[in-house]
């Protein structure tokens, strides 16, 4: 090999270009410190989301300004919420909640009060954040195009997979392999989030005996998705709800907007459609609108939904909820959360008391923890997984969103630094828009490959 290229840190931070052994020592540097780099690549994706989803203004304009110190992009949460939501829910009172199981207490700070009324009526939601019937989503389609999920997959990745196959084409077409061409693919692929240690992975084996020698877009574009789906084939693990479990309890837990009400809604039409009985808890009790809304998919799926008054305590909802799913020999049993935001340390406390209350009625459950992860957060996203991770004890992962953005990549970050499994992904807000993860159809989706 007579070029090497300089590594992505190397050309991040400046400086004169190194000598092999330099070259070595960074690239080993980049090995052993994952964390903090990634947290200076980060400035750009901490846009948090507000209890009412939307970024704090000041910390926009602080990150957007990291963000062009790294040349990366800024791409703000699309975190729509229903418009009777408090503008500021940070400022409203928190309700002291009670536990009706009868042995613990907690009383949550600045948790977001919802004031809508509790008896909102269902009409009163504005459609777009309800996921459409099964009917109106199969509509969502053109007429009488009937579309596989690989379509509908690579149509929700598209913007993500454009970021990436756009920028492939532009360097390599008609031009013979060099080292700054590498340079710059690497540039992409840790821009669309894909993680360093999957770029390098992907430059390492381009760069392979083929310097000098023309390579195709189309090239590139395989190796890329053989790398990414060596990445995720590990983690793509179907949920299992046949484990002799009645009721299998699965607790969604997240940031707020993440779509853990809608990921309940879409599960219980798939277990409705399998013949399982589902029951729905309703345990967001700060917002009347999200215990309307899992009313509403109780409704459309046919699972009994038990749900309280706005402001009632969640975990005493969790252990009614518990007990009625056992006495009614419910299948499946899903309970929503409220969502909080993961460095909220009270917020995440009551979560664990949710979590201590349903184990009183069985030791085993939750069953299942997922985490619902919104793709447009970015690198946000790393960080939700381990706190969420260590202290709600996440078994799985569901990311939702991957339509609005052009940083699916993350997911793949996300597998090669935690290993978890990545039960489902949401391509969209339709019932029909979950499917369960395979590694195989997201790897080609987002290299553009049909
Ligand atoms: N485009 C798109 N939108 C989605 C997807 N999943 C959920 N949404 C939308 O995201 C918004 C928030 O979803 P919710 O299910 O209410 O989120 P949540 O996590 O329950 O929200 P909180 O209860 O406030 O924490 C809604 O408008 C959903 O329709 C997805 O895969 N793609």
């Amino acid at each position: 090999m007579s070029e090497k290229k300089r590594g992505f840190f190397g050309r991040l931070f400046g400086g004169k270009e190194s000598g092999p052994e330099e070259e070595d020592a960074r690239a080993d540097e980049t090995l052993t410190r994952p964390d903090e780099e990634l947290q200076r690549e980060d400035k750009a994706d901490t846009l948090e989301p507000r209890p009412n989803g939307e970024a704090d203004p000041a910390r926009v304009a602080d990150d957007v300004a990291a963000a062009e110190a790294v040349g990366a992009e800024v791409t703000e949460p699309e975190n729509r919420r229903f418009d009777n939501e408090p503008a500021d829910a940070d400022a409203a009172p928190a309700p002291v909640l009670q536990d009706s199981a009868g042995a613990e207490t907690f009383e949550p700070v600045a948790e977001p009060e919802d004031p809508a009324p509790a008896d909102l009526a269902p009409a009163s939601i504005p459609s777009p954040s309800l996921s459409p019937s099964p009917a109106a989503a199969a509509a969502e389609d053109p007429v009488g195009e009937k579309v596989s999920w690989f379509q509908k997959l690579k149509r929700g990745l598209s913007r993500s997979s454009s970021a990436l196959t756009d920028g492939i084409t532009s360097i390599f077409t008609k031009r013979k392999l060099d080292a700054s061409m590498l340079e710059e693919l690497e540039d992409i692929l840790i821009q669309a989030d894909l993680g360093v240690d999957t770029a390098m992975a992907i430059t390492d084996r381009l760069s392979d005996g083929r310097y000098n020698k023309e390579i195709s877009p189309e090239e590139v574009r395989a190796v890329l998705s053989e790398e990414v789906e060596k990445v995720l084939t590990p983690v793509a693990e179907p949920l299992n709800l046949d484990r002799g479990k009645k009721p299998h309890v699965v607790l969604m837990v997240g940031v707020n907007g993440t779509g853990k009400t809608t990921t309940i809604g879409k599960l219980s039409q798939k277990l409705s459609a399998e013949g399982k009985t589902v029951m729905l808890a309703a345990g967001d009790t700060f917002r009347a609108a999200a215990v309307e809304q899992l009313r509403i998919w109780g409704e459309r799926t046919g699972a009994e939904v038990i749900a309280r008054d706005t402001g009632a305590d969640a975990a005493g909802l969790a252990f009614d909820a518990m007990k009625e799913a056992t006495e009614k020999g419910v299948d499946v049993l899903l309970i929503d959360t409220a969502g909080r935001l993961q460095n909220k340390a009270e917020l995440m406390e009551e979560l664990k008391k949710v979590i201590r209350v349903i184990k009183k009625h069985d030791p085993d459950a939750p069953h299942d923890v997922l985490l619902t992860l919104d793709a447009t957060t970015g690198q946000n996203a790393l960080n939700q997984v381990e706190i969420f991770g260590n202290v709600a004890g996440v078994t799985g992962l569901v990311m939702t969103k991957l339509d609005g953005t052009a940083r699916g990549g993350i997911l793949v970050a996300i597998a090669a630094k935690y290993g978890l499994p990545v039960h489902f992904i949401g391509v969209g807000e339709g019932v029909g828009d979950l499917e369960p993860f395979s590694a195989k159809d997201f790897a080609n989706a987002i290299a553009g490959l049909a």
